[in-house]
């Protein structure tokens, strides 16, 4: 009799739980609703003044047997799961969402396509440090085959004693250095002001792990109309990186290419630790390509290859890495930079593993 009558008062239970989950989606829907019309008034979503007067409201009319303090922390929890559909419905209309845009972007960089079938290598030394360095590099990467070149002429570097870069000379060698053997040219940006001056030499504007969340800086690429290659920030999430690739695309430039280079973690035996997952989830979350730095995440020569090949396998659309004549006399990253000879053998071992020839296809 006892578990019949048990059996009985789960069936009334089973029955409200029911007629709650129709309440909670019901006021869920409404609650959407309300935060597109927010998100079309430029209105805040979360609003704790008016979640303070439901609350108070509603514990005036708890009869019980929930206590006061129950009923405000279940109702909380409700108010808060509404925030997160408010913004999580929000964020899939991001620009930079595959919900917003299903094809792959194509960034094309004067006839160089990076997001198409072919995965691009992007290489050159740390730092433009003369005319007869950068032409060493350019001649051997036009020898691989290699279509872009990076070289940094503005240097943020981490202590103010260490070389700053070349400036403008630098971004007109890097020119001179492309137009000579048919390259393109990649160069960080730091300041928005220098932005136009840069269009005039580079054919990609990079803005830089350390730069990532300057705000003004991405607005100004954003007015720019040559593509951007940034670069995840050093502690940033993957959620932030895509809001900071957001502000260029909202800004009216749609030719932006990601770029991992590692991020923060308590590992040492690697200047950085390499987010191979940020790569596939970048391409499920984001149209845009993904490029790997295996210069910067790792830091060390010797694992460059088999992280080039992790790099691509998972999907990216390219590799970047550091080439310097004589990385021994390096004005920056002398310990991490590849040499000539090197970086041929490093190409031809990519070549011959024929992840160079063709993107694995990924069925979405
Ligand atoms: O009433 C609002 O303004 C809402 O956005 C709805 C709602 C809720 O679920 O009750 C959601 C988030 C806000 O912090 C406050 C309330």
């Amino acid at each position: 009799m006892r578990e019949h009558q048990l059996d009985e008062l789960r069936q009334e239970l089973d029955e409200i739980n029911l007629k709650l989950l129709k309440l909670l989606n019901d006021r869920a829907a409404l609650a959407k609703r309300i935060g597109e019309v927010k998100q079309k008034q430029g209105i805040n979503k979360f609003d704790p003044e008016r979640e303070r007067a439901m609350l108070e409201t509603i514990v005036k009319h708890n009869d019980g047997p929930f206590t006061d303090d129950t009923v405000r922390y279940l109702f909380k929890q409700i108010f808060k799961a509404s925030l997160d559909l408010q913004q999580t419905s929000q964020k899939k209309t991001l620009l930079v969402s595959r919900e917003k845009q299903a094809a792959d972007t194509v960034v094309d960089i004067k006839g160089t396509l990076v997001g198409a079938v072919k995965p691009q290598v992007v290489a050159g030394p740390c730092s433009v440090e003369s005319e007869e360095q950068v032409f060493e590099v350019a001649r051997a990467l036009k020898e691989q085959g290699i279509e872009l070149m990076r070289g940094g002429a503005f240097k943020p570097r981490t202590s103010p004693y260490d070389f700053q870069g070349l400036g403008e000379e630098g971004l007109k060698i890097m020119r001179k250095a492309a137009d000579e053997f048919g390259l393109k040219v990649i160069s960080e940006i730091v300041n928005p002001a220098d932005i136009e001056m840069a269009e005039q030499y580079v054919d990609v504007i990079q803005i830089g792990a350390r730069n990532m969340q300057n705000f003004e800086l991405l607005k100004a690429a954003g007015a720019a109309r040559t593509p951007v290659l940034l670069k995840r920030g050093l502690s940033a999430t993957i959620e932030e990186f895509l809001f900071a690739a957001e502000y260029i695309l909202s800004g009216g430039n749609s030719q932006v290419i990601l770029c991992e280079r590692g991020i923060r973690t308590y590992e040492r035996a690697t200047r950085n630790t390499l987010d191979i997952s940020a790569v596939p989830i970048l391409k499920n979350e984001s149209h845009l390509p993904v490029l790997v730095d295996i210069t910067h995440s790792t830091g060390r020569r010797d694992i460059l290859l088999p992280c080039a090949r992790a790099a691509l396998a998972a999907g990216a659309d390219g590799i970047m890495l550091e080439v310097h004549p004589n990385p021994a006399v390096a004005l920056s990253d002398a310990k991490q930079q590849i040499d000539i000879p090197t970086f041929d053998t490093f190409i031809k071992n990519l070549r011959a593993s024929r992840l160079l020839d063709e993107k694995p296809a990924i069925v979405r």
